[in-house]
């Protein structure tokens, strides 16, 4: 369930995207806007990385991406902006971006894509999104 931290900051958390392992939330909204950690292509339940292959794991980590989302309500459609992480960008671009389109809506978000090391996973992502507001009740 999401914890209210303050009046500024709504902590969005999932048992759906793996927990944090370090000193961070899984989703935070502030003025309009879920900002999602960096989401890495781990299963939520195991931690175990899922796949070998960057298809396979960026397949797994729009899915805990899309977890987070869904715990405030949301979805792709909501996303307006991605930053990637690549491991082996060189190599691994046209397989992650093959399979980052089946999962993002157009039009696609602003991204930025970078090559980083990421210990033994291949990519991670974060997004943020806009939350829509709430209609007043009439
Ligand atoms: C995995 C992650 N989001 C972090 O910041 O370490």
């Amino acid at each position: 369930m999401p914890e209210t931290t303050n009046t500024l900051r709504l902590q969005v958390s999932t048992a759906d995207a793996p927990p944090p392992s370090w000193a961070y939330s899984q989703g935070i909204v502030a003025n309009g806007f879920l900002f999602t950690a960096g989401q890495t292509p781990h299963d939520p339940v195991t931690d175990e990385t899922v796949g070998i292959s960057i298809e396979e794991q960026t397949t797994r980590t729009m899915q805990n991406l899309a977890a987070v989302l869904a715990a405030h309500g949301l979805d792709f459609s909501h996303v307006v902006k991605a930053s990637v992480h690549l491991h082996h960008p060189g190599r691994d671009a046209a397989g992650f971006n093959a399979i980052y389109e089946q999962f993002m809506v157009k039009p696609y978000p602003a991204r930025t894509t970078v090559g980083s090391f990421l210990g033994d996973f291949l990519v991670e992502i974060d997004v943020v999104a806009v939350v829509p507001p709430v209609e007043p009740a009439s």
